[in-house]
Order: C-alpha cells, then sequence, then structure tokens
C-alpha cells in the first residue's frame, strides 16, 4: 500500500463543498489502480461530524484536525495544519479544489513541502503509471498535460463542477484518525465574518448561471436576471466590465481574475464575450449568449446564440420557464 491520495475536505456552513466529491470520485480512480488509499483532510472546528460523507463518497480514511483556533480559515493556521500532516505521512498527491480557499492553501502548502503545483486541472488520470493533469491553457483554446515524475507528493487544484460526483454508498464508513494540531501563532486573526444570505446557489457549485454585462445598463436592472435565476434555481453572475461599473459586486465576477465556473448552462446575457471572460466560462457544458450585436465574439463560443435585445429577450424567457417549470404561484 502506498502512502495515500489525499483530498482536502473544504467545507463552508456546515457543509462539504460539492468539489470534494468530484476530487474524491477521480481520488478513488487513481487510488485504486496505484494500490493505494484515499484520505480525506478536513481541518476546522467541531468538524468531525462530516467524515462519515466523505467515507460514503470514496475516502478510506478521514484525518480529522480540530481546533478552536481553526474555527475560520487562515491562510497561516491551515497550512501549518495541512503541510505539518502532510511533511509527517508523505502521501502521493494532494488534491485541493480550485476555490478562492484552494487556491490560497494549495500554493502555501507546496511551498512550504517543497513541491510544484498544477492548477485549475479539469482532468487527473493515470498513463503509463503517472499521475496525469490536465489543465486549460489560453482561455481553454489548448490543453496541457502536466506529469511530475520526481516531485512528490503531486499536488494539483482541480476546477469545480468538471468532474462527475461518485454515487454516494451508504454505510461505507472510513476510518477516522483524530489528529491533535497545534496551530502555533497564527498572525492572520479573524475579528467578523459577514456571510451574505442568498437562497441561491453558490457561483461556482451552481449548475446554471445567469450572467450579466456592460449591456445590462444598471444595478437595477440585473433584478430581471435574478429574475429568470430564481425560476431557473440559478446563480447570477457578471462580467468586469459589469462589476467595475457598480453593477454587481466582485463575488459575482467571472473570468480570468473573477472566479472560474464550469455549469451545465450559462447563460450570458449583454456580454460581448472578451477573452478574459471566456477564461472563466468556457468549460461551461452549453452556453447561450443574448447579445444585440450578430458579430459579438461571445457568438463563437455559444452553442446557442440569440441575437435580440436582452430587455426583451430575459423577461420572455423568465415567463417562459415559469410556465414550463409551474411555478407561477411562487413568483
Ligand atoms: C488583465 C485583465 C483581466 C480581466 N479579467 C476579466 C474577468 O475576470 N472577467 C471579465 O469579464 N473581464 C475581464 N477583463 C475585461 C475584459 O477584457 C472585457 O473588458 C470585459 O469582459 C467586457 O465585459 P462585457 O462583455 O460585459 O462588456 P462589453 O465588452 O462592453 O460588451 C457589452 C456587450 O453588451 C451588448 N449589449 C449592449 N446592450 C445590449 C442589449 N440591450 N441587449 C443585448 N446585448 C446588449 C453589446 O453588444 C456588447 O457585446 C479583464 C481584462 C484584463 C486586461
Amino acid at each position: 500500500m502506498g502512502k495515500g491520495i489525499w483530498v482536502y475536505a473544504e467545507h463552508k456552513n456546515g457543509k462539504v463543498k460539492k468539489v470534494t466529491y468530484e476530487m474524491l470520485g477521480a481520488a478513488r480512480q487513481l487510488a485504486d489502480q496505484l494500490a493505494e488509499e484515499v484520505a480525506a483532510v478536513i481541518i476546522g472546528k467541531e468538524v468531525g461530524e462530516l467524515a462519515p460523507a466523505l467515507g460514503e463518497y470514496g475516502a478510506d480514511k478521514v484525518y480529522v484536525l480540530e481546533n478552536d483556533a481553526l474555527a475560520e480559515y487562515t491562510t497561516d493556521g491551515y497550512t501549518r495544519a495541512l503541510a505539518g500532516l502532510a511533511l509527517e505521512h508523505r502521501p502521493t498527491a494532494i488534491f485541493l479544489g480550485c476555490t478562492v480557499q484552494g487556491r490560497d492553501l494549495a500554493a502555501q502548502v507546496a511551498q512550504r513541502l517543497q513541491t510544484g503545483l498544477c492548477t485549475d486541472c479539469t482532468k487527473v488520470e493515470l498513463q503509463d503509471g503517472q499521475i496525469t493533469l490536465t489543465r486549460p491553457i489560453y482561455a481553454g483554446k489548448a490543453f496541457v498535460q502536466a506529469i511530475s515524475p520526481e516531485a512528490r507528493p503531486v499536488m494539483a487544484t482541480i476546477r469545480p463542477n468538471v468532474l462527475p460526483v461518485p454515487q454516494p454508498q451508504g454505510g461505507r464508513a472510513a476510518e477516522v484518525v483524530q489528529v491533535d494540531v497545534e496551530p502555533g501563532d497564527i498572525r492572520q486573526i479573524i475579528k467578523e465574518v459577514v456571510r451574505q444570505v442568498s437562497s441561491r446557489p453558490e457561483l461556482t457549485e451552481a449548475d446554471i448561471i445567469v450572467s450579466g454585462g456592460r449591456g445590462m445598463k444598471s444595478a437595477e436592472n440585473f433584478k430581471i436576471l435574478e429574475e429568470l435565476a430564481d425560476v431557473l434555481g440559478a446563480a447570477v453572475g457578471a462580467s468586469r466590465a459589469a462589476v467595475d461599473a457598480g453593477y454587481a459586486p466582485h463575488s459575482m465576477q467571472v473570468g480570468q481574475t473573477g472566479k472560474t465556473v464550469s455549469p451545465q448552462l450559462y447563460i450570458a446575457c449583454g456580454i460581448s464575450g472578451a477573452i478574459q471572460h471566456l477564461a472563466g466560462m468556457g468549460s461551461s457544458k452549453v452556453i447561450v449568449a443574448i447579445n444585440k450585436d450578430p458579430e459579438a465574439n461571445i457568438f463563437k463560443v455559444a452553442d446557442y446564440g440569440i441575437v435580440g435585445d436582452l430587455f426583451e429577450v430575459v423577461p420572455l424567457l423568465t415567463r417562459e420557464f415559469r410556465k414550463l417549470l409551474g411555478k407561477e404561484k411562487e413568483c
């Protein structure tokens, strides 16, 4: 038995993030081929109760690192905890979600472990006995396959919503290993966490995203996107131009300097399709573009294009989806 394929189990508001389950599925396949075990590592305060779910999704072992000082994510506290555990056990690979937290933590841990890091991967597989990582480059126009024959552990961040979620096996139990963790001096002090309350799914995990660009013309006009999103159970995103103009907060920005998303359906409204925007949403399964300019670049990547005024098309779609999905009374 080798030293293990590890998955960093990210969680939020008492729930394991979906990308963790996606990574467990890929880790399970690799581990079976390499005759290794799959271990999930979960860090926080009172997070042990999340361990059974990790077992059902494929972990053989769950390392639980609990401490009051780790109640909220801090770069130095979590780095020390994860890197310390990895230095002790020397796993073959460590995967983290390519999320805000995962990106931050992975870079720090890789540095501590003196290993490489392949970011934003969309595929993990075994080729000729090597863990092979695939990542898009040039805004998804090409793919790089990376192997790391010598560096251990192999470290990668995995793009959410790309790998399939494995079927959970009810009752499949993982060995739970409670780890004493001494976070030491944490220099970052979290004084207050202001949580945004939203009934909509989180952008990076949403199956459907309705996104608006500069063509929305004002923050108030985003209301028509929110109405469509609520009928579809979707999240709302925005282009950088819309964020820069103050129509939407930066947390909604999709693209090179915003979030990377991979929903089943991405509806781009009044977005021209600049390469930096495509870098964040180009791997969406189905792209629908609504734009009044038939030459807009977004139509080159769209599966369905509607040439028209979004202020007519979006409310029409909302009305029709409401009828189709029988949501007339709720709205
Ligand atoms: C280093 C760097 C990083 C960047 N990072 C990002 C990033 O993360 N995300 C990002 O999005 N951009 C990013 N950008 C900016 C990017 O280059 C574009 O400027 C931006 O994406 C344009 O946003 P937009 O499509 O909303 O606006 P525009 O390009 O102005 O397009 C607006 C579109 O709306 C259409 N329109 C207008 N009115 C209507 C209407 N009534 N009905 C239908 N259509 C209408 C127009 O035809 C037009 O196509 C970055 C740029 C740089 C240099």
